[in-house]
């Protein structure tokens, strides 16, 4: 199906990266500052911005780009449909030296390890390919997988012109992102997300860290990629569990700065859960432009408007760190996480109970918990959100929603309204604790 595109902008701030594509029925999209290309990926070409308006089949697109803006690098987001780990053309624009590091895990290296060393093992000039295969999990987010990381480039004699990729999701990203800001005092480094939420959030933007045993992410750095590498295909072989954990982010989206795309979302909940082509690929590009603008807009979180990026995130990195990192996923403490910043937004006057009950039902649908642990009280939350990195002078800034569609940062709220809405979903549990559990059901072991 073919679109014309849209003019009108995307609803939070941002630089002209911004353009939105409009969702004009279930599997359709409408591009606009996107376009296709083939093999442009060029240093030369990289200064270049469409603003064309660009009409796109969705299915047969092999190669789409997305450029974010950064003040600090400008690097596109190149996403392929078909399985494309083993195309040199499509990684060798992006490498300066001769030899390059692949760090991945245990579970994507018996999946992806060789395609993708076959393809960089084809570019012209690259002579090695070294690897780096850690553990899988969260729970591996630490001092000693960043360590590993970077006796591998010791060993290896990498060099500032060497290029680490992350193959994985968003803990190898993190993780590789962080030891290529460290080497030699940083050097390039290339995303090659292969989970739902690592596409969508993680690879982009340039955060990257580990967890601290009291709070997450609480080590790291501000560190933009060369690129993000997006081969959809790998997609296929997540764990359910990883696709809801996906969606969790795609849902932020919508209701952080695009009420439309939330409305979208409502209505392709289960297509995404499939991962039905056309909406997939529609729910991660709108993703990432929504994140290429807030990166674009306020890079390290300086003026703090990054951190409407973190709705939920405040009470669900307290509920990974107090469960034990890796017990829930991050996309799953973030989900119960946008259900309390909604009810506390509701408290606070700014949204209404019907809107609560909306965010509650689509992240239902998407199979994700809508209820924090019953193991956690008040005070635990609260101790370990005092830990949180939006924590200024002592006092914690939260990020709420003003409405549907549009998130604020603040701390204009008073203490006991947070300490009430923790308390309401422990009481929750306490009066129904059948009905609190079924909420929290889908939380398969790993
Ligand atoms: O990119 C950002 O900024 C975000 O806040 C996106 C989050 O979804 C992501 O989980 C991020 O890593 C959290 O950052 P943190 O600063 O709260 O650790």
């Amino acid at each position: 199906m073919y679109l014309v595109a849209g003019t009108s902008k995307l609803t939070c701030k941002g630089r002209e990266a911004a353009a939105i594509c409009r969702p004009q029925g279930s599997d359709a999209v409408v591009a606009h500052c996107w376009y296709r290309r083939k093999r442009e990926a060029t240093p030369g070409a990289e200064r270049r911005r469409s603003t064309v308006k660009a009409e796109v089949p969705v299915t047969t697109t092999d190669e789409r780009v997305l450029w974010v803006d950064a003040p600090s690098r400008k690097y596109p987001i190149i996403f392929r449909n078909k399985p494309s780990l083993h195309d040199s053309e499509l990684f060798a624009p992006h490498i300066s030296g001769n030899s390059v590091l692949i760090v991945t895990n245990e579970t994507v290296a018996p999946l992806y390890l060789h395609r993708l060393r076959e393809g960089l093992s084809r570019c012209p000039q690259v002579d090695r390919v070294e690897e780096c295969i850690l553990p899988d999990g969260e729970e591996y987010k630490t001092m000693d997988s960043l360590r590993a990381i970077i006796d591998v480039c010791m060993q290896k004699r990498l060099d500032r012109k060497s290029t680490l990729f992350a193959l994985g999701g968003g803990v190898i990203g993190d993780l590789t992102g962080f030891a290529a800001s460290v080497f030699l005092r940083g050097i390039p480094f290339i995303q090659v997300p292969t989970t739902l939420l690592a596409v969508v959030d993680s690879a982009v933007g340039g955060k990257t860290g580990i967890n601290h045993p009291l709070g997450k992410n609480m080590i790291g750095s501000f560190y933009q990629p060369h690129a993000v590498i997006v081969d959809a295909s790998t997609l296929k072989t997540l764990d359910p569990r990883q696709i809801s954990a996906g969606i969790a982010e795609i849902i932020k989206y919508g209701l952080i700065c695009d009420e439309e795309f939330f409305n979208w979302c409502e209505r392709n909940v289960s297509k995404m859960v499939s991962l039905s082509p056309g909406a997939i690929q529609y729910a991660m590009e709108r993703s990432c432009q929504c994140k290429a603008a807030v990166v674009a807009a306020d890079e390290r979180e300086s003026s703090g408007y990054r951190a409407i990026l973190n709705l939920g995130h405040t009470f669900g990195h307290a509920i990974e760190a107090a469960t034990g990192y890796g017990t829930w996923l991050h996309g799953e403490a973030v989900a119960a996480g946008m259900v309390m910043a909604a009810e506390m937004s509701r408290r606070l006057g700014f949204i209404d109970e019907q809107v609560v009950r909306r965010i509650e039902a689509i992240l239902t649908e998407a199979a994700l918990p809508v209820r924090p642990p019953p193991s956690m009280n008040v005070e635990t939350f609260l101790t370990y959100m005092a830990m949180d990195k939006k924590v200024e002078r002592g006092v914690l800034r939260l990020v709420l929603l003003e409405r549907l569609g549009k998130a604020i940062v603040t701390a204009n709220y008073e203490r006991q309204v947070l300490v009430d809405t923790i308390e309401y979903f422990r009481r929750l549990y306490q009066e129904q604790p059948e009905n609190y559990e079924r909420r929290l059901a889908h939380l398969r072991p790993k």
